[in-house]
């Protein structure tokens, strides 16, 4: 992608939302050599994690499962409550400071006995991370706890009973439950009935579904739960693999889909940026919110995300400024937020068109 100062420094200006942010894939180079010169310290043996740190520098193109490898790295980094207090703050001021004024983080909940980390306080660390960034950064921060397509269903359901515990106490900052992982290692139907329970909780369901081909009957079954959003979706339309069915679905019930362009493109389940199902979505008017998905294993920010975007389908400033609005409607948040979002939007936008 070409440089483009004056549209990047627009894009940086813009008040972005961003709603498909996982907390391990989302930790910046800077932070995670934190965290391994400290596990070198601790264990001055730690030859592979040396290694580690090359292959986590800026890539090029992986596959899908080089990604998902990327995660075998990370997550032995951040193995206790504490570390993992430590990187949502980084997480969260990353996003800050590049103007996103509401951000949905997502996470798996992970027990580590060897640490005495439990899938409780994995939790409750990142719920007062959010809860001290409050004090001292401008921006809104939900929470949705992970199911990893891998867990076991009481796994699963282990993960959905924590998040509504833990709802009652979070003052409104955990909103959903997430199903994500590796796609090709499960099948979403076996998860309904948890699903279906987080539903009955009030919690709002943000799942991942035909990020791989091939997937058109478990997909459908999932999406008539109707869930709160959709993450990825790329295989959805008949010109993609995915058939009419799904679409109507998805239109007819206005499920927002939640894209992750760079994702897809270094994951390579989309070949270029231009054939990116965004162009076909966003021409129906579907609602839609731009994402980073895993801002630190794809080496991106949503500002670069949104300069990629109107640079390969040449969307004005304007168009832009709109998409970033409009995605504060998809929110899991309440509508009191929803008001104050806008009203920041509104305020900034003098400011933000001053520039170009
Ligand atoms: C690239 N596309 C993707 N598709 C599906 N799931 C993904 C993903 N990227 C990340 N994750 C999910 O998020 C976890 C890491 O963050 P947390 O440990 O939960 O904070 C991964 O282990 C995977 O389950
Ligand atoms: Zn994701």
């Amino acid at each position: 992608m070409s440089l483009n100062t004056k549209l990047d420094e627009f894009c940086r200006k813009l008040p972005k939302v961003e709603l498909h942010a996982h907390l391990n894939g989302s930790i910046s180079e800077a932070t995670l050599s934190k965290l391994i010169e400290r596990k070198l310290k601790d264990f001055p043996d730690g030859v592979e994690l040396a290694v580690a740190q090359r292959t986590i520098n800026k890539g090029q193109r992986r596959t899908l499962d080089e990604c998902f490898a990327m995660f075998r790295i990370i997550h032995p980094l951040t193995d206790t409550a504490e570390t993992i207090y430590m990187v949502t703050c980084d997480v969260i001021r990353d996003f800050a400071e590049d103007n996103v004024k509401y951000l949905e983080l997502r996470s798996t909940p992970r027990h580590v006995p060897a640490t005495g980390m439990t899938k409780e306080t994995y939790v409750r660390a990142i719920l007062k991370a959010i809860e001290d960034c409050k004090e001292s950064m401008d921006i809104i921060v939900k929470f949705m706890l992970a199911i990893d397509m891998r867990n076991t269903l009481e796994g699963a359901d282990e993960t959905v009973e924590l998040a509504n515990k833990l709802k009652d106490c979070s003052n409104g900052v955990v909103v959903g439950v997430d199903f994500s992982g590796d796609p090709k290692a499960g099948d979403a139907r076996s998860f309904i009935p948890v699903f279906q329970k987080a539903q009955s909780y009030g919690l709002k369901l943000a799942l991942h579904l035909a990020e791989v081909p091939e997937r058109n009957e478990e997909t459908l079954e999932v999406l008539k739960l109707i869930p709160g959003r959709v993450g990825h979706g790329t295989f959805l339309l008949p010109e993609d693999g995915g058939n009419q069915e799904l679409v109507d679905v998805m239109v007819q019930n206005k499920i927002p889909l939640e894209l992750c362009l760079t994702s897809n493109i270094k994951g390579q389940t989309v070949a270029a940026y231009d054939n990116h199902h965004f162009k076909k979505w966003y021409d129906i008017g579907h609602p839609i919110s731009v994402c980073t998905d895993d801002k630190g294993v794809f080496s991106t920010t949503l500002s670069e995300e949104y300069s990629i975007l109107a640079q390969t389908f040449e969307l004005s400033q304007e168009k832009l400024w709109d998409i970033s609005y409009k995605s504060i409607d998809l929110i899991f948040a309440d509508e009191k937020t929803k008001a104050y979002l806008r009203g920041v939007w509104e305020k900034e936008r003098e400011n933000v068109f001053k520039l170009s």
